[in-house]
C-alpha cells in the first residue's frame, strides 16, 4: 500500500462568512503527481496554502509527512517546512535579488553552509530547473514569464524537498514552453523521488504529467482518480470540463506522457 505524504481530513476553511471548503478530504501519495482541478474560486490555491501552513483551517486536520503542522513547536515546524518546496503562480521572486540570490534565500536557514557552498547549490538548482548558466545573475524583471517560473521552481527545489507544491505552473506560458515545463516536472519527480501537488487549469498538463486527478467542487473533493475515471463521472462541471471542446483538443493534440524528451521553454 502506498504511503500518503499529505492527508487532509474534514477540512473546513473560511474567510469571514464565506466557507471555501467544508469537510474536504484528500490524499497525496508518495511518488505521485496529483493534479488538482476545479472551477475558478473553488479553493485550489487556498487548499495549497492551507496544507503548507500559510492559512489556518477553521476545522479538520492536515498531516504532512505524518505530522500535523498546527501541533508542532516552532523549531519542529521549521524542520517540517524544509521538507517541501512551493512554487507560487507568479514565481513570487524577491525583485531586489538576482536569480541565484533568490534560490540562495531558503538555503540561508541551513546551519553550517558557507557562502561558497550556498552559491554552488543554488547554481545547481538553477540548472536543474532548466535555466541557462547566465540566468544566475539576471534580475527577475529581466526574465521572461517562463524563466521566472523556472527560477521559482529552482527556489522550490533549493532544500531538496520531498514534496513539491506547484500553483498553476503552466499558466501564461506559450504551448511550447508549457510542454517543456510539463516534461521537466515529470523528469524532476523521477530523478528526485518527489511527490507533486499540482494545481492547474491546463488539461494538457493533466494528460502529460498527472498520475491522479482530484476535482474540487461544492466545497470538497468531489472525485479523485485517473483521467479514465474522470471521463466516466456524471457531474455537470466535471463532464463539461473533461468532455468539452478543450478536453477533446487536449486528447487529440495534447502532450502525451509518452512524449520523447524535449527542450526547455
Ligand atoms: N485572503 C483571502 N481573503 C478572503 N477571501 C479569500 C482569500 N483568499 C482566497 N479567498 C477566496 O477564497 C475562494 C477560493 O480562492 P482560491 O484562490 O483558492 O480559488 P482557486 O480555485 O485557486 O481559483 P482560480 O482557479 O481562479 O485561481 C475565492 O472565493 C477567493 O475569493
Amino acid at each position: 500500500m502506498s504511503e500518503n505524504v499529505v492527508e487532509v481530513r474534514g477540512l473546513v476553511t473560511r474567510f469571514g462568512s464565506h466557507t471555501v471548503h467544508d469537510g474536504l478530504d484528500l490524499d497525496l501519495k508518495r511518488g505521485e503527481i496529483l493534479g488538482v482541478v476545479g472551477g475558478s474560486g473553488t479553493g485550489k490555491s487556498v487548499l495549497l496554502r492551507t496544507i503548507v501552513g500559510l492559512l489556518k483551517p477553521a476545522a479538520g486536520q492536515v498531516r504532512v509527512l505524518g505530522q500535523d503542522i498546527e501541533t508542532l513547536s516552532p523549531p519542529a515546524r521549521e524542520a517540517l517546512e524544509r521538507r517541501w518546496g512551493v512554487m507560487f503562480q507568479d514565481g513570487a521572486l524577491f525583485s531586489a535579488l538576482n536569480v541565484r540570490e533568490n534560490v540562495e534565500a531558503p538555503l540561508r536557514a541551513v546551519p553550517d553552509l558557507g557562502p561558497e557552498q550556498r552559491r554552488a547549490l543554488a547554481e545547481l538548482k538553477v540548472s536543474m530547473a532548466g535555466l541557462p548558466w547566465n540566468a544566475n545573475d539576471k534580475m527577475p524583471s529581466d526574465l521572461s514569464g517562463g524563466m521566472r517560473k523556472r527560477a521559482g521552481l529552482a527556489r522550490a527545489l533549493a532544500l531538496d524537498p520531498e514534496i513539491l507544491f506547484l500553483d498553476e505552473p503552466t499558466a501564461g506560458l506559450d504551448p511550447i514552453g508549457a510542454d517543456a515545463f510539463d516534461r521537466l516536472i515529470v523528469e524532476l519527480r523521477d530523478a528526485l523521488d518527489l511527490s507533486v501537488f499540482l494545481v492547474t487549469h491546463d488539461l494538457d498538463t493533466l494528460h502529460a504529467c498527472c498520475d491522479r486527478i482530484a476535482v474540487l467542487a461544492e466545497r470538497k473533493v468531489l472525485a479523485t482518480g485517473t483521467m479514465a475515471d474522470m471521463l466516466k463521472i456524471d457531474h455537470p462541471w466535471v463532464h463539461e470540463y473533461f468532455h468539452g471542446p478543450r478536453a477533446r483538443a487536449a486528447l487529440t493534440t495534447g502532450r502525451s506522457k509518452e512524449s520523447p524528451d524535449g527542450n526547455q521553454g
